[in-house]
């Protein structure tokens, strides 16, 4: 007799679970905040050498755009990661570093002992086209309103247009709400090539497409890697 074969479903997991799965295994005390937020940097990083693989190899041009919460704390990790690898790294932060979470105020005290902090404001002197790689690590999981900030609406007109580099988000495309796929009213979105998440997909991942906010579907399934962090 022949017997079908189906592929599972992939499974996808709404922003609150993914903080009770974190907060869980944070409590548990099998796992800390740190420990999780290096394994993600990492995971982003291994998952761009898996994506280019010619990155992997020799010395490259990284912008790094880091956010006020977590998901900058993954980008400080990259960041690091990339420049220990002998990487050109410039990285920028949007918000406050004296208002940063703990496992992000860490990772941001890493970095900056190996590199500088610029404000947001001087990524829009960036010549995009000059890197092989940006990096979006401005919000995740915890956007909770439309991104209106003008410096952020213009970097992310800029990095858009750009053709060289290879645009990689970190958990979510900057600007999207994780559990509905679409920028919150009247925000606007990062376009990303590749998203890297961690554990399994969130709903945003399985949009088809965003017409007219994010052009050739930065949030498809296909163009997410989903990083295990031991969760
Ligand atoms: N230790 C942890 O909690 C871990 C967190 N992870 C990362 O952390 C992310 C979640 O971190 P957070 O919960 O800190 O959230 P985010 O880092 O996604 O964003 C929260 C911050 O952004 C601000 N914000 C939200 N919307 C905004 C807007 N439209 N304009 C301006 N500011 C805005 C909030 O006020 C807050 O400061 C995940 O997506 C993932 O990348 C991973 O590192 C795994 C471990
Ligand atoms: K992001």
């Amino acid at each position: 007799m022949c017997e079908m074969k189906t592929s599972p479903e992939p499974e996808v997991i709404t922003s609150d679970e993914m903080r009770a799965l974190e907060q869980a295994a944070i409590s548990s005390g099998k796992v800390t905040g740190l420990e999780l937020m290096e394994r993600a940097g990492r995971g982003v990083v291994e998952a761009i050498f898996e994506e280019w693989p010619a990155l992997a190899v020799g010395q490259h041009r990284a912008v790094v755009l880091c956010g006020p919460g977590n998901n900058g704390g993954d980008g400080f990790v990259v960041a690091r990661v990339l420049k220990e690898a002998g990487w050109d790294v410039e990285l920028f932060l949007f918000g406050d570093a004296t208002a940063l979470p703990p496992d992000a105020a860490t990772n941001f005290e890493r970095w900056s002992a190996m590199g500088e902090v610029a404000d947001i404001k001087q990524a829009l002197h960036v010549d995009f086209d000059a890197c092989d790689l940006v990096v979006d690590a401005l919000f995740g999981i915890g956007l909770s309103r439309p991104v209106t900030a003008p410096v952020l609406r213009d970097l992310f007109k800029a990095v858009s247009q750009a053709d060289k580099p290879a645009r990689v988000a970190i958990d979510v495309p900057s600007g999207l709400d994780s559990d509905t796929g679409l920028p919150p009213d009247g925000g606007s979105a990062l376009r990303a090539d590749l998203t890297v998440t961690f554990h399994a997909f969130k709903p945003c991942h399985q949009m088809k497409s965003l017409p007219g906010i994010v052009p050739e579907s930065a949030a498809l399934a296909r163009y997410t890697v989903v990083k295990d962090i031991g969760l």
